[in-house]
């Protein structure tokens, strides 16, 4: 027989798995699915089988992300692509936070697992279900590779200055505190994309990806290298989110502790999960906020201008630690599908080369774009992000190469 080229990509989230079945041989979709609201009352599969373009739907309760994968598991087997055909070369998982430990994607053994469940604490909302994932995949096929591929391995190149916090270097060393990243894998995908989009080699051009999904992050990306990110020792910093405040005065947490009365665990839950866009304005998803800005409703107008006044500041400042850029690109749910976020970002950067071309930032699709005029001195772009298709190919140059 000949050596298996398909990958099955799993991307745990919180509450919700991804996943996708590729054959690498044209990096074709197989199958792809989403399960929602993993551990609620009721949790909902569903599955798109690409070859016959077949849709199916489960509603019903699925505890965990075991019950979920089990259940992914068994739509697969239905389309006769099953965890257990012979085709599968690996599986690939998302694995949100690897320390400072993985810089590359990393074939699962027991090390390595001990080493993801370590890291809990700075992913308290990721770590668990990745792990979850990996542990319920290794169990349905001991024989596969599990390849596990990093959110922060991108962001490793780092230099010491971005990367440390402005604090005692042995107390940050103790606890391994520093920005780390994430989103590494869409925001090494993008910024590559977009040098193809310019028709350079990613070595030659800087590029500022702005990863606007419901949890964001900003990177400067220095000749296809990461050199800045705005999330940090966990995902809660840098931009507004959907749910997450992003950057504050970290004395706002003792004083919401001493003089607010309110526990480090309420705290966390306020800052992760009742902030951003949802704890400004009731809501996190951009649509139904334009949708509320368009109607003239207030509190949403202010959620959206203070949403777009943090994205600018991170513009500008990765604009000076670049020192030269040739493109900003727009990227995830909200980059890919917000022109009024897009447009409202640059407004006013027209002295930093910046401009958007309305006609062009209207236009809807699939296809990386450049948005800017033509005379423009920085590139605008949109670039849908494929975190899976990254993971896949990852996952397949490792596996292949053993
Ligand atoms: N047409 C649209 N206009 C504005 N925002 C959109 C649109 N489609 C999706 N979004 C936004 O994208 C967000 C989800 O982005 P996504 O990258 O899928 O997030 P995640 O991977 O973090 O779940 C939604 O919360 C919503 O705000
Ligand atoms: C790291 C992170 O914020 O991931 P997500 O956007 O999937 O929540
Ligand atoms: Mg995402």
């Amino acid at each position: 027989m000949t050596s298996p080229t398909r990958v099955l990509v799993l991307n745990s989230g919180s509450s919700s798995l991804k996943y996708q079945l590729l054959d690498m041989r044209d990096s074709s979709r197989l199958a792809a699915g989403l399960v929602e609201r993993i551990g609620e009352r009721t949790s909902r599969l569903k599955h798109t089988c690409l070859t016959s373009g077949e849709t199916r739907e489960q509603n019903g309760p699925m505890h965990d992300h075991e019950a979920a994968l089990k259940a992914v598991a068994a739509e697969l087997s239905r389309d006769g692509v099953g965890l257990d055909s012979p085709e599968l070369a690996a599986i690939g998982h998302r694995v949100v936070h690897g320390g400072e430990f993985f810089t590359e994607p990393t074939v699962v053994d027991d090390t390595v697992l001990l080493e993801i469940e370590r890291l809990i604490p700075v992913a308290p909302l990721h770590n668990p279900a990745n792990l979850t994932g990996i542990r319920t995949a290794q169990a349905l096929r001991p024989d596969l590779p599990q390849v596990a591929v990093f959110d922060t391995a991108f962001h490793t190149t780092m230099p010491e200055s971005a990367a440390r916090y402005a604090i005692d270097p042995r107390i940050a060393d103790r606890h391994r505190i520093r920005r780390y990243g994430f989103h590494g894998t869409s925001h090494a995908y993008v910024s590559r994309e977009t040098a193809r989009l310019l028709g350079k080699d990613p070595s030659e051009v800087n590029v500022i990806v702005l990863h606007l999904g419901n949890g964001a992050s900003a990177s400067a990306v220095e000749g296809g290298r990461c050199v800045d990110t705005s999330m940090g020792l966990t995902p809660l910093e840098g931009l507004v989110m959907g749910t997450r405040s992003g950057d504050l005065d970290p004395a706002v947490i003792f004083h919401l502790e001493r003089v607010g009365g309110m526990s480090m665990d309420e705290i966390d839950t306020l800052l992760n999960k009742r902030s951003g866009l949802y704890g400004l304005c009731g809501d996190n998803d951009m649509r139904e906020i334009r949708r509320r800005v368009e109607e003239g409703d207030e509190q949403a107008r202010l959620a959206f201008d203070i949403y777009i006044h943090r994205l600018k500041k991170y513009i500008g400042a990765y604009y000076a630690v670049l020192g030269r850029v040739d493109a900003v690109t727009f990227t995830a749910g909200v980059g890919e599908n917000a022109a009024a976020v897009r447009e409202a970002a640059v407004a006013g950067l027209e002295g930093l080369g910046l401009a958007v071309d309305a006609g062009l930032n209207a236009v809807r699709g699939d296809e990386a774009r450049l948005i800017s005029p033509a005379s423009a001195r920085v590139a605008v772009a949109v670039v849908p992000t494929d975190e899976e298709l990254e993971i896949a190919t990852q996952t397949y140059a490792l596996v292949g190469r053993e």
